[in-house]
């Protein structure tokens, strides 16, 4: 299972922890590869540094020194990840060329597309009964870093190993009717995640996990959920397809 963890859902050390302790305990029951974000850290660090911050469709323009705010963010919360997890080695994109990327459009700077992911790395580490932590940031072909999605990099993760991928957040899952938690879709087709988008149902940081669960479900992984990593037993109950948002292809 993969499963990519946000940075809103690691807002404080306890949150962070309770998470961890989550992920170990799934581990129990099948191999787990965790793929991160970092937003929140990744704005206090531009920030404390008077770097602005710019989105465009949910994607932070990433000028060479912001890329370098990112890196060294995510790097150190790669680490911190790790360790709570236990059993687990952090890496970035940039060890084995686990993530490659390229740039493709000049107005987000240094910001990626996954073009490769070293799957062989991974299962090696899985095959020891290590679990890999993956920062999302990626080697481009010039050898330099770009700052890729965590929720793109973790649909394009599943996709390479061809395993399930649940995107814990903030929210237990797509809500029709957003912020009315009643409203949580159980499952929600393609069509309707497009008619959501376009409709502007579903917005803001929902709009890349939505396509990022396309996305791996269309490079091969079987399965996709949206859940919450706010609330203790989730993540189980959503490896066993028993809470969250399930994306169908
Ligand atoms: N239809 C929707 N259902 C649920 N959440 C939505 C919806 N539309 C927009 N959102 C927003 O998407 C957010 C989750 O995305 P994001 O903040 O990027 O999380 P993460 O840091 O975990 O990647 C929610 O907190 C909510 O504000
Ligand atoms: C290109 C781009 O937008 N990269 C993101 C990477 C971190 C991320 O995606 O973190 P969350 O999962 O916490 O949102 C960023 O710079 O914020």
């Amino acid at each position: 299972m993969i499963v990519k963890y946000g940075g809103n859902a690691m807002k404080s050390l306890e949150l962070r922890r309770a998470v961890a302790a989550e992920i170990a305990a799934l581990r129990a029951h099948m191999p787990v590869v965790v793929v991160h974000g970092g937003g929140p850290v990744i704005e206090r660090e531009l920030a404390a540094r008077g770097i602005a911050s710019e989105f465009r469709r949910g994607l932070r323009v990433t000028s060479p020194e912001a890329m370098d705010v990112v890196e060294m963010a995510l790097c150190q919360l790669n680490k911190q990840l790790a360790q709570d997890i236990g059993g687990a080695v952090g890496l970035m994109g940039r060890d084995c060329q686990l993530l490659r990327a390229e740039t493709f459009d000049p107005e987000l700077g240094r910001v990626g597309q996954i073009t490769g992911v070293n799957a062989d790395l991974l299962r090696t580490l899985l095959g020891a009964g290590i679990t890999p932590v993956v920062g999302c940031v990626a080697v481009g072909p010039d050898g330099d870093a770009l700052n890729i999605n965590a929720d793109t990099a973790a649909g394009a993760v599943a996709g390479a190993l061809n395993k399930g991928i649940i995107f814990l957040t903030d929210v237990d899952g797509v809500y029709r009717n957003y912020p009315d938690p009643a409203s949580r879709a159980k499952a929600l087709s393609r069509a309707e995640g497009e008619e959501g988008i376009s409709a502007g149902w579903i917005a803001g940081g929902m709009i890349p996990k939505v396509r990022a669960a396309l996305d791996a479900l269309d490079r091969g992984a079987p399965h996709a959920t949206i859940a919450s990593g706010m609330v203790a037993g989730v993540l189980e109950a959503a490896a066993r397809g028993e809470a969250g948002t399930v994306i169908t292809a």
